[in-house]
């Protein structure tokens, strides 16, 4: 019989820092409420959501990193918003922020999800952010719940008593 590890979506008792960058905040703002959205709706309580504002995504990584060794968190969500302009600053940002966030994870063993929209145009950031397709930052909230949980799953949280 084959064994699956697997996890739930039931948020009840985790904790999640949420990094949010202030460019392109329009969109973020939204990215947030979606992702606010998603834990409440999973069981995650208010009082377990940190939030902490950025300049942008290029910042994202090195205050995720802050949140995770804190110890207070069980997984950690970075979003932002990252729209292509006239110069290759567009490439260094976004694979710099995609980078980072997943070297946060590696090294530190807790889950940080990458909710970074990377667009063309405002247009495609916005059907990102609660529109057409969806909204990145619910998304974001669902996959924070599965990892964090997955992780218990494989390493057992000792229960003090
Ligand atoms: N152009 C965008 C940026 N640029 C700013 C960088 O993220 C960073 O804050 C700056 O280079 C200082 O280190 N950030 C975004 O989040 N989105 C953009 O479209
Ligand atoms: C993605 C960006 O950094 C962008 O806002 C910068 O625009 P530009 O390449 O026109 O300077």
């Amino acid at each position: 019989m084959v064994k699956t590890i697997e996890a739930n979506l039931i948020g009840t008792g985790l904790r999640v820092g949420i990094v949010v960058g202030r460019f392109n905040d329009f969109i973020n703002a939204k990215l947030l409420d979606g992702a606010v959205d998603g834990l409440r709706r999973h069981g995650v309580e208010d009082d377990a959501i940190e939030v902490a504002w950025v300049p942008g995504a290029y910042e994202v990584p090195f205050i995720a990193k802050k949140l995770v060794e804190s110890g207070k968190y069980d997984a950690v969500i970075g979003l932002g918003t990252v729209i292509r302009g006239a110069t290759t600053h567009y490439d260094y940002v976004c694979n710099e922020a995609a980078k980072g966030i997943q070297q946060v994870s590696l090294q530190t063993g807790v889950p940080v999800i990458f909710g970074i929209v990377t667009t063309e145009s405002i247009e495609q950031a916005i059907e990102r952010a609660g529109t057409k397709a969806g909204n990145k930052g619910y998304d974001c909230a669902i996959s924070a719940i599965e990892m964090a949980n997955l992780v218990r799953v494989i390493e057992p949280v000792a229960v003090t008593v």
